[in-house]
């Protein structure tokens, strides 16, 4: 049904060129000499939360949330955040602030941003890892990961968990593409050119990841056509249901 949706905008046949060839060929990987030092020092953000010093602290609960470009991941994750408690890590986001910083780094995110592609999961993974250390949140959201399945083994092999859910944010790819052409945030990727890009990655790199959670019993899937007030409230009925 997902596919659906999204492949009847796509009127090209859908090329392997727009998505990211860093999720596909696999040729990025954190150095082994950095592996070490990142794996030691999140295993000591999740043991000592996970409660071995006898205290109360535990591992942070974290949600996966996805959707396609301009589903309203980063409207309800505010309002979540706000009425829940969670901490809100948006990947988009955390890329868009390694871009502002001016690094060389920043400079290879813009261009693949600004082509719709997927950033190479150990940049990705490091900056989310990162946030997570410095937040030292009890509850995460981190918004718009894993895009690919190369995003969702890096993390898994970094931060060495899985997601406890993953929520879905499913919405029609037309309201999608209106949504993101009425945005007026000055994005660099608000453009149909990008936009359409930006919806055969989600199809193609991005539904497979949502497979794979659903396959584990682990994506809650939120309708999101209507008010953003009303997408909310089904949020908030989903939480409830699992005492959140
Ligand atoms: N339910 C809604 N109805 C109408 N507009 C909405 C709704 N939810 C969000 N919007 C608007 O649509 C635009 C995209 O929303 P948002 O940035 O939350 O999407 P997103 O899934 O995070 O997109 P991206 O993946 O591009 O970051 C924003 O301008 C937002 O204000
Ligand atoms: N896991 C991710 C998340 C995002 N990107 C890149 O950032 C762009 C914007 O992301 P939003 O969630 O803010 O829409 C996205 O289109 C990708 O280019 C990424 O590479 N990996
Ligand atoms: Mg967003």
């Amino acid at each position: 049904m997902w596919r659906r949706r999204v492949g009847a905008l796509l009127r090209s046949p859908r090329t392997s060129s727009s998505a990211s060839s860093a999720c596909q060929s696999r040729r990025h990987h954190l150095l082994p000499s950095e592996e070490p030092l990142a794996l030691n020092r999140l295993a000591r953000l999740f043991t000592s939360q996970a409660g071995s010093d006898g205290g109360d602290t535990q591992k942070p609960f974290i949600a996966f949330v996805l959707g396609g470009p301009g589903s309203g991941k980063g409207t309800q994750c505010t309002k979540i955040a706000s009425d829940f408690g969670f901490a809100h890590l948006s990947a988009g986001d955390i890329l868009r602030h390694e871009i502002a910083s001016g690094s060389e780094k920043g400079e290879l995110i813009l261009e693949i941003i600004k082509e719709g592609r997927i950033v190479p999961s150990e940049i990705t993974v490091e900056l989310i890892r990162k946030a997570m250390e410095m937040n030292n949140a009890k509850r995460v959201l981190i918004d718009g990961f894993p895009r690919c399945e190369e995003n969702r083994i890096a993390f898994e092999r970094i931060v060495g968990t899985e997601p406890d859910i993953v929520i879905f944010f499913d919405c029609p790819e037309d309201e999608m593409v209106k949504r993101l052409l009425g945005r007026n945030q000055g994005r660099v990727d608000d453009n149909i050119e990008t936009i359409k890009k930006r919806l055969k990655v989600f199809e193609s790199l991005n539904i497979p990841v949502v497979d794979y959670y659903s396959s584990r019993g682990k994506v809650h899937k939120i309708n999101a056509t209507g008010t953003a007030d009303e997408i909310f409230e089904a949020v908030r009925r989903l939480f409830s249901s699992l005492r959140l």
